[in-house]
């Protein structure tokens, strides 16, 4: 199927088996931002749910589905492709919705549909948005959406922003000093230090931090999730251009999400911004092996280019350049093995 096609089996075997633990789950549910959040999106626009047909996509432990019922849906058509899908059907019996809310085990790519529906509702999104390339399935299902049909959410915004954190970069930077020992038990290691140096490098940083770190303000990618197609996701070029305002050094790129449910009645965010309160999502941060100082007021130019992979995510490959040097950076990270270093403690 078109999933099989653009995803590693073993990508798809590790991916599915996460997403059956109940722990995983809990995880996206005992996120208060998020989970309010949905609920408050569906309840101030129940006058698009009210006697609706309605799909979630990816719909785990249901809970998406419960919010559509709870605002008067006529019928939700739940898709889920890990063997969550039966404890849906367990929560589904036990609060007597088995004639509202219908389980389909299976990937969306796969499924079929008795109806076309009203609505779309799902959660999409990975880290730093794209991660997990379940934004591609959730825009495959608009192939059971009725015309002005309407998705929840509507748009999604990703921010890239430059960000200087010595202490994150001296914390990458010294685990590779493991491998400048000349006699490791008799061997020299040391040839082996610039290729481990680039490995930690590759990894992106998914934690929080204080937002007076950015040096700049952020860049934004808009995907409207209305009119985009599944190949819009596949190579995502951002041209960047930042005017930073004070000497600082340039560590890296941060970047956050917010997505937007543009209902009939309100317009409601969920914001992964540092500004804002801690998701699960947190930010993810991509270091530069080779920071840079920018003296003055000056503009970085450059690109960052998101590019699928088979692993159900993305490589990450930013390049940049102070306006009006030559000297340019760059690197590439691979998105699916990201350093998770949240460890509870945010600088105050
Ligand atoms: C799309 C879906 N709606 C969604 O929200 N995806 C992101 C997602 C899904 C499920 C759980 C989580 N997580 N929540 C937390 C917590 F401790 F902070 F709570 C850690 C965590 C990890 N740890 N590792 C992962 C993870 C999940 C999926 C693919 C991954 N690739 C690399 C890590 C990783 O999540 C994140």
């Amino acid at each position: 199927s078109l999933f099989d096609q653009r995803t590693e089996e073993s990508s798809a075997v590790q991916y599915f088996q996460f997403y059956s633990l109940l722990s995983q789950q809990q995880n996206m549910m005992q996120d208060y931002v998020r989970t309010a959040t949905y609920q408050k999106a569906i309840f101030d626009n129940s006058v698009d749910f009210e006697g609706k047909v309605v799909l979630d996509v990816g719909a785990g432990s249901g809970i998406l589905s419960f919010f559509a019922a709870q605002a008067g849906a006529a019928k939700v058509y739940a898709v889920e492709a890990s063997s969550m899908a039966q404890h849906a059907n367990a929560l589904i019996k036990s609060n007597g919705m088995q004639n509202k809310i219908k389980v389909i085990a299976g990937k969306i790519e796969d499924i079929e549909l008795p109806e076309k529906v009203d609505v779309i509702i799902s959660e999409p999104m990975g880290y730093m948005l794209l991660n997990e390339r379940m934004l591609e399935s959730y825009l495959h299902a608009k192939k059971f959406l009725k015309p002005n049909g309407k998705m929840y959410p509507t748009q999604g915004d990703l921010y890239v922003a430059p960000f200087t954190d010595e202490a994150l970069f001296m914390e990458q930077a010294a685990k590779a000093n493991f491998w400048t020992q000349n006699s490791f038990y008799g061997v020299d290691l040391s040839v082996l230090k610039p290729v481990a140096f680039d490995e930690y490098f590759k990894q992106p940083v998914v934690d929080t931090f204080d937002p007076r770190i950015i040096i700049a303000p952020p860049v934004k990618h808009s995907i409207n999730f209305l009119t985009a197609s599944e190949s819009d996701l596949l190579n995502i070029e951002i041209p960047i251009k930042f005017d930073v305002q004070a000497a600082s050094v340039v560590h890296g790129l941060a970047f956050w999400f917010d997505v937007a449910f543009i209902g009939s009645t309100v317009q409601t965010w969920l914001s992964t911004a540092p500004t804002q309160p801690l998701t699960h999502w947190y930010q993810v941060r991509c270091l530069f092996p080779q920071p840079f100082l920018v003296t003055r007021a000056a503009q970085l130019v450059g690109k960052v280019t998101l590019k699928t992979n088979k692993k159900q995510s993305y490589d990450v490959s930013m390049v940049i350049t102070v306006e009006g040097s030559t000297q340019v950076f760059s690197n590439t990270l691979d998105l699916k093995n990201p350093y998770f270093r949240y460890n509870g403690q945010v600088a105050l």
